[in-house]
């Protein structure tokens, strides 16, 4: 059933409804952090229906970071079967399913597969003294990195794991199998243990040259290789829905789940960055920047990551910044509710702040608000708000925090423009990419023609289509990104504000090296 011509002649005339026995649908899910998003396309890549449904994320502590596995696991089965519903499918109709989310977190199960304690997350930053233990038992970061690419972070799996056994060890104890995000959910799916190799990248536990676990790794950290599940390639099939479950969702047992990736490689394909020349934006809860790379490449620094890319013997490089769009949300949350008690909506928010002259009036936002990973690696850095007077409103605080962010972005941005890596487009993704207003400030901030995507789905559209290459809908990502992929929209960078923003990167970065003792002295405080 390989068909990639058809897919490319399916794109200019999609059919508005095809008969139930032609149907060769695809499901996208994406276990995001502030909710899971499910998408329904069809070979073409046209959306036939999607459905989201929202969680809580618990700060037990500052700069503590913890979910509930079972409300993925919930709000998974509620948008399968709301998109089932709602693009009237019959049983048959779903090929596949692709998996995409939320990447690090740590799923502990014991030999019942039941949860032993709430997920920590990629953003949970309780681990430093973890990550000083994995590069001491490595031999040193330089030998760590030959070993799994990348050097020791709080975000990441294997220091959460060490955690565990360092500071409860009776649940560590009671501990079998861990599991990321996606994959705690497919094992609810299919049964199958199983993760894939660009998800697996952020563990610190896969030797990302060789696309497979790292045994010395595991041996020098004394941790036990049966901890982990299975890994794939990205598109390779990794099981069936289970009887009871395809009953559940109105699917068949035919229905195979793909191996999927982590939410920033899934984005990437979704966006067709599967080749060097463009790179990614993400404003999700965290802001990610992403280019694709032939053969592993590192920064020497260790600020960009180096994973496995979805695509099969390929690498990607990433900056991540921790409270991109999730800067929005706190501040939404936290200091813009309505009378009637709601936050504010992002897009007031927003209008209010394209009123307000470039560069907020002199006033400036970190948004170190969970600690930062790229590109300080600082577990104890927090937010701020600086060069505050009686003339700021809410207008200049929303402008802030969308440059604040950006600014971040920019910070990854010219990481990899350093190592030589070059783009003549940046393609935005991500909630926060759904603003103009957004999109045209990062064209601003990076000085770079930033693009929207016609299929607006980020990483549950860039699964779904990991999910028609594994149900050989096409014979691979590049063809599948090359039959469905477009953009949309165009934001260039203008003149002005471009000039403010180059000198006001500087301002901002020199922010944080003026603050970064006293974040210390903040974490002995409040120790
Ligand atoms: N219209 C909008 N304008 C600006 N920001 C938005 C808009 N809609 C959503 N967002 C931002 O996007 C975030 C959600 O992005 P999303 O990619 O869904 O996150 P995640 O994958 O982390 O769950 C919201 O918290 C909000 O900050
Ligand atoms: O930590 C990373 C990537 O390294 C984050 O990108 C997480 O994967 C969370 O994604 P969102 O929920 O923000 O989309």
């Amino acid at each position: 059933m390989r068909r990639v011509a058809r897919g490319r002649l399916l794109l200019s005339k999609a059919p508005s409804s095809m008969s139930a026995s032609s149907k060769n649908v695809f499901l996208g899910v994406d276990i995001g952090t502030s909710g899971t998003k499910t998408i329904a396309i069809d070979a073409a890549g046209n959306l036939l229906a999607q459905a989201s449904a929202a969680y809580p994320c618990h700060h037990p502590k500052p700069l503590w970071s913890e979910q509930d596995p079972a409300d993925w696991r919930a709000a998974t089965f509620k948008t399968i079967r709301a998109v089932v519903k709602k693009a009237e499918l019959k049983p048959a109709d779903v090929k596949a399913i692709g998996l995409s989310g939320q990447m690090h977190g740590s799923v502990f199960l014991d030999k019942s597969d039941d949860v032993i304690r709430p997920a920590l997350l990629w953003n949970d930053q309780r681990t430093a003294a973890e990550c000083d233990e994995i590069e001491t038992r490595a031999g040193g970061r330089k030998k760590l990195i030959k070993l799994v690419a990348n050097p020791a972070l709080t975000g990441f799996q294997a220091p959460k794991i060490l955690w565990l056994r360092n500071h409860e060890p009776r649940n560590f104890a009671k501990l079998q199998k861990v599991l990321l995000p996606k994959d705690y959910v497919r094992l609810h799916l299919t049964g199958e243990r199983a993760t894939e190799v660009s998800d697996a990248s952020g563990t610190l536990l896969l030797d990302v040259v060789n696309r497979r676990w790292s045994k010395p790794l595991l041996s020098k950290l004394e941790l036990d290789a049966s901890l982990l599940p299975a890994c794939y390639e990205s598109e390779e099939v990794t099981g069936k829905l289970l009887p009871a479950v395809a009953k559940q969702l109105g699917l068949s047992t035919d229905c195979v789940v793909v191996g999927g990736a982590g939410d920033c490689a899934a984005g990437a394909v979704g966006n067709g960055v599967v080749q060097r020349g463009v790179v990614n934006s993400s404003l999700g809860t965290s802001g990610v920047v992403f280019c694709h790379s032939e053969t592993p490449e590192y920064d020497p620094d260790g600020r960009l990551h180096t994973f496995c890319h979805a695509v099969r013997g390929k690498w990607h490089m990433m900056g991540v910044t921790l409270s991109a769009a999730g800067s929005l949300q706190w501040y939404a949350d936290a200091l813009c509710k309505t009378a009637g008690g709601k936050s504010e909506s992002f897009d007031k928010l927003v209008a209010e702040a394209a009123e307000t002259a470039v560069g907020a009036d002199g006033l400036f936002f970190l948004p170190y608000l969970a600690g930062e990973r790229t590109p300080h690696a600082d577990p104890l850095a927090r937010g701020a708000f600086i060069g505050l007077t009686q003339a700021h409103g809410r207008g200049e605080l929303t402008r802030a925090v969308l440059e604040g962010v950006t600014y971040s972005l920019r910070d990854c941005l010219d990481i990899m423009t350093g190592l030589g890596v070059t783009a003549k487009e940046v393609r935005a993704t991500g909630g926060g990419a759904r603003s103009e207003f957004w999109r045209q400030l990062q064209a601003d901030v990076f000085g770079k023609r930033v693009v929207s995507m016609q299929a607006d789905e980020g990483p549950a559209f860039g699964v779904a289509l990991l999910a028609a290459v594994g149900a050989g809908e096409y014979a691979s990502i590049a063809e599948a990104c090359s039959a469905t992929v477009q953009t949309a929209t165009e934001s260039k960078p203008q003149a002005k504000p471009r000039r403010f923003y180059d000198r006001g990167v500087e301002v901002y970065r020199s922010l944080y090296q003026s603050l970064k003792d006293d974040y210390r002295r903040i974490a002995e405080l409040t120790s």
